[in-house]
């Protein structure tokens, strides 16, 4: 049996049925193009029947994507297969996919019907959609519920009837890998015609089991897994293609198969679909998680720089990722620090480990995640207080209303200086931006601002992402509060403090490198 199992995306359909707004032909076109890049084997990319939005894009992507075999799915009915004839017709080549219900749920109560005039009705179907092409799938829907004697029956007959591949949906995600892969071994066992088609799994996550079901699958004589990028599709989603890509070749040892992905490909094919779907990728999710590949315990690190492979299975330049991170974190220990002091470029003499560490620890106790400038803060014994908090809004202010000029009062502490201000503006977060500006003593401009949602409802959070320019360094600031303007208010003041100890830091370090004598030179921090 050929070791190559077929990747099938359905990102643009299962995936797509699953999103709370609307991908236009222009961002579906481009997610098709991901995934081309990426290397899947067929992409099933509509389902034309449904509205004249869908039927466009899937026709759009026929025309354009040359390197993945393009699909479309109908049910048995012969007006929804005319309708994917008619949308992939500009490919070269295509596949049909048409599917009905085995279940007996899904006959009885659903469909209405008698087993026997679903077999009627999946026969004819599949006999249609020949006439279009050669390449066509048949799906047996909710096949995880399946009495075992009827799906060997539909199997047997869709295969009959012409279709070159067949599908077994856990359309409920409901098994478990080894009922799941008993199911497909009876039917490789039981079904006489089966070597005739390419027999395939297409698994949902309602139990989170999808990629255990599907690997259960390949395992027992499988050869196509359906799936999508980062696990989205109907409610809890589709098993993920990044995640069985990455089974198949980590695993390869174990399993003996492969598939044609390309791995690099996956982190930029992942962020593209999350971004243009609206739907963030979970922090702990396998492959592609912001935390994927970061370390934040001090044994884990200590492993890590000694050796990878101690907590890595796979590198996360494999998967487009570009390196692994070492998170500074309360729970890190001295052999980070070092080596993150060295990347800095400071020598073992520079600094004294034992009082550093000691330092770190009571920052990151307080503030969760220490970053390289809190490091070099430590390092020129800057107060914490300084490094946190130097400028505070004690107290904010703004009046605003339409077709008038905006303004805004604030009282500013810096250090133990405070100053009150008040200042007009376009709208009330200029106003706002323009007291603090008088307020301060740091020539910056705001060269990004941006205002988002977190959270549902009237009451949910604001969040201000602002850029600042100084000294032509960029500086990124945040804040959240229910009040937009609040939230603004923090994410400069956020941003300035930032500025604050960049420019303490840099005021110690010409100082300390004025008390350097040449002779002492090899002391000097590096590279910073
Ligand atoms: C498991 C899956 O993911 S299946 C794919 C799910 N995806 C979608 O449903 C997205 C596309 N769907 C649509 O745009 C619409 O549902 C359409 C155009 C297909 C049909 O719309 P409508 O004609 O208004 O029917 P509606 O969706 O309300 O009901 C579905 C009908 O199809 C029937 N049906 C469901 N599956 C199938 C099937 N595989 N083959 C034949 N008929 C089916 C149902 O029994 C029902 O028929 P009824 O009207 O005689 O009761
Ligand atoms: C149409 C089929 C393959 C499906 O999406 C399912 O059963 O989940
Ligand atoms: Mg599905």
């Amino acid at each position: 049996m050929d070791n190559k199992v077929i990747i099938f995306d359905t990102t643009l359909r299962d995936g797509e049925q699953a999103l709370n707004a609307s991908l236009s032909v222009h961002e579906k076109l481009q997610i098709a193009q991901a995934i081309e890049r990426l290397g899947v084997d067929i992409m099933e990319v509509g389902f034309p029947v449904s509205s004249p939005g869908d039927f466009e894009s899937v026709q759009q992507i026929a025309r354009t994507v040359k390197n993945s075999r393009v699909c479309a799915l109908a049910r048995a009915v012969e007006a929804d297969i005319q309708a994917c004839a008619d949308a992939l017709k500009p490919a070269e080549a295509f596949r049909i996919h048409t599917f009905i219900s085995t279940s007996d749920v899904h006959v009885q109560q659903k469909l209405r019907k008698e087993f026997s005039d679903i077999e009627a009705m999946a026969v004819h179907a599949v006999k249609f959609a020949r006439r279009f092409t050669d390449d066509v799938e048949f799906s047996c829907e909710d096949a995880g519920r399946t009495p075992i004697d009827n799906l060997c029956r539909m199997v047997e007959q869709a295969i009959k009837a012409g279709a070159t591949t067949v599908n077994i949906p856990d359309t409920v995600g409901y098994t478990v890998p080894t009922e799941f892969g008993g199911i497909i071994s009876q039917l490789f066992n039981r079904v006489p015609n089966i070597d005739q088609a390419v027999i395939s799994v297409h698994c949902h996550n309602d139990l989170g089991l999808a990629v255990a079901n599907s690997i259960a699958a390949v395992q027992v004589g499988v050869r196509q897994i359906e799936c999508t990028v980062n696990g989205i599709g109907e409610r809890a989603g589709n098993c993920s293609l990044e995640e069985v890509a990455m089974i198949l070749k980590t695993r390869e040892n174990l399993l003996g198969l492969h598939t044609g992905i390309q791995h690099q490909e996956i982190a930029r094919t992942s962020k593209l679909v999350s971004h243009l779907c609206n739907m963030p990728v979970q922090l702990n999710k396998a492959i592609v998680g912001g935390n994927a590949f970061s370390h934040s315990s001090g044994i884990h690190q200590d492993g890590m720089l000694k050796a990878s492979n101690t907590y890595e299975i796979m590198t996360p330049e494999s998967v487009g990722i570009s390196k692994t991170k070492l998170n500074l974190t309360s729970r890190s220990g001295r052999h980070v620090i070092k080596h993150r002091m060295a990347s800095l470029g400071y020598q073992d003499s520079d600094y004294d480990l034992e009082q550093l560490y000691a330092d770190f620890l009571a920052l990151a106790d307080k503030k969760g995640q220490v970053f390289d400038d809190d490091l070099e803060a430590l390092l020129f014994n800057i107060q914490q207080q300084d490094m946190q908090d130097f400028y505070h809004i004690d107290y904010l202010t703004v009046q605003s209303g339409s077709g008038e000029f905006a303004t805004a009062s604030i009282k500013l502490a810096s250090g133990d200086k405070q100053q009150i201000e008040s200042a007009t503006g376009n709208g009330p977060v200029d106003a706002l931006y323009r007291a603090i500006k008088q307020a301060v003593d740091i020539e910056f401009e705001v060269s990004d601002y941006k205002i988002s949602n977190k959270g549902a409802g009237e009451d949910g959070l604001g969040q201000a992402d602002i850029v600042v320019t100084w000294q032509g360094r960029n500086f990124h600031g945040f804040g959240l509060a229910t009040d937009v303007i609040e939230a603004s208010g923090q994410a400069l003041i956020h941003t300035l403090n930032s500025i604050h100890r960049a420019e303490t830091i840099s005021a110690l370090k010409k100082e300390a490198g004025a008390k350097q004598s040449p002779s002492s030179s090899t002391n000097k921090p590096q590279g910073v």
